[in-house]
């Protein structure tokens, strides 16, 4: 991209009010050599069930994209923007040091490390920070701690879970959430979301509403219900403290958000249900696509402005009930996940739930949820298919691999 077209200023601003409004913008990633770093010793503790067939699932993600540009979604890709944001020497000074940080080191195999980041152009630094340094791969690599260092061992860990670009960023309003992201796999994938958007002209003087080391959230987690609405769910991702943390925040903040109510949602501390989009999706205005096991048992604390700078809380209440009350809704229509209650739990454990909407009542889903898929039609949401069966290995489906820059607003968007 040249320096002309990285300065436009005919872009829209970003900004995101709801989990419907039509889609203008969104921010991806193409599956990279990091997901070639996973092996059967390490697919565990970096978060993904298996070990999936990269061309293929760069195939997938291309036919994700395709279909989005395909309904005039403007797709940008984080590497790229990595890329540009580090032709910046702030940005690369700021990443760098926070690579750099890395505590395992020590002084010599730093200054190594130091050596090898200096020769890398922006767009090999952009490589490597998302998919990290094999040992082998340090050339000059010397000292104790590099020789102690299994030849398996990384110098820089990858990222394959960059994939999942919702997790590590929230656009709400006019104002981005940089994460604080809780499994020790993914911490870095927030430095990336923080550089891109402090230094990516494109982003320029968009507010931050969030800053860095705050209590644990993720992006997977956060449902923008309606414009004022938004839920937080909280289990293995999120901390109570972190959706209290986001709440205060939104209230306090009125220039970049209008939220009047955070309804905390929690959910079960397990691997099927780590975040809240995993069991349940906004297809509609006034529809959710959800796992009925989970979703009709699911509670939520209300949260809304306190008068002493602190948010005031009440509940539980039923969360679909107390969700149709703040979006002004007489009820939320649920769309099931399967009929049978071992499709649901199939096609859940398969992202049936995680769908991408697009607009209202037409949303992005895998192609292998056929029951799900079969229900949405039925209620009137049109389906937009992809493959997903290499991309699923990393338990993430359409929402959870994008990261939403763009949306018309609610109130103009089509209904
Ligand atoms: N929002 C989401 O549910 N994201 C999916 C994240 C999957 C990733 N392998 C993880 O365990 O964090």
């Amino acid at each position: 991209m040249s320096d002309h077209e990285l300065l436009r200023t005919d872009r829209p601003r970003p900004y995101v009010d709801s989990e419907v409004g039509r889609l203008r913008t969104v921010m991806l990633h193409r599956p990279g050599p990091e997901l070639r770093r996973l092996t059967p010793r390490n697919n565990g503790s970096l978060l993904f069930d298996g070990i999936p067939w990269v061309a293929r699932a760069q195939e997938e993600h291309d036919a994700f994209a395709e279909a989005l540009r395909a309904h005039d979604v403007e797709v940008l890709y984080v590497d790229q923007l990595l890329a540009e944001a580090l032709t910046d020497p702030g940005a690369r000074k700021e990443i760098s040091e926070s690579l750099l940080g890395d505590r395992r080191w020590g002084d010599t195999l730093r200054r190594r490390v130091a050596e090898h980041l200096q020769e890398l152009d922006a767009e090999s630094l952009a490589a490597t920070v998302i998919s990290g340094l094999a040992h082998e791969e340090l050339r000059n690599g010397t000292g104790l701690t590099y020789q102690l260092m299994n030849e398996y061992d990384f110098v820089v860990e990858p990222l394959p879970n960059t994939l999942f670009t919702r997790d590590s960023s929230v656009w709400i309003g006019g104002a981005s959430a940089v994460t604080s992201m809780a499994m020790p796999a993914r911490l870095r994938e927030s430095t990336i979301t923080g550089t891109i958007y402090r230094w990516h002209p494109r982003f320029a003087g968009s507010p931050s509403l969030y800053g860095r080391d705050l209590e644990p959230l993720e992006g997977g987690d956060v449902l923008l219900l309606a414009p004022g609405v938004v839920a937080v769910g909280v289990g293995e991702r999120t901390t109570p403290a972190g959706a209290e943390r986001l709440a205060n925040r939104l209230f306090a903040d009125g220039r970049a958000s209008t939220t009047h109510t955070v309804l905390a949602v929690p959910i079960a501390q397990q691997r099927a249900t780590m975040h809240l989009d995993t069991v349940c999706t906004m297809v509609d205005l006034d529809a959710v696509v959800a796992y009925p096991a989970v979703a009709d048992t699911l509670m939520a604390y209300r949260l809304t402005a306190g008068t002493d700078g602190e948010p005031a809380v009440s509940g539980p209440v039923p969360f679909l009930a107390a969700a149709a009350e703040a979006m002004g809704l007489e009820r939320l229509r649920v769309i099931p996940t399967g009929l049978d209650p071992v499709t649901a739990e199939r096609e859940q454990w398969d992202d049936g739930n995680n769908t991408l909407c697009i607009a209202p009542r037409l949303a992005v889903a895998y192609e292998r949820n056929v029951e799900t898929n079969a229900q949405l039609e039925d209620a009137g949401i049109e389906v937009i298919r992809i493959p997903g069966s290499e991309l699923g290995s990393g338990r993430g489906g359409p929402r959870c691999m994008s990261c939403p820059i763009v949306r018309d607003p609610l109130r103009t968007s089509e209904g």
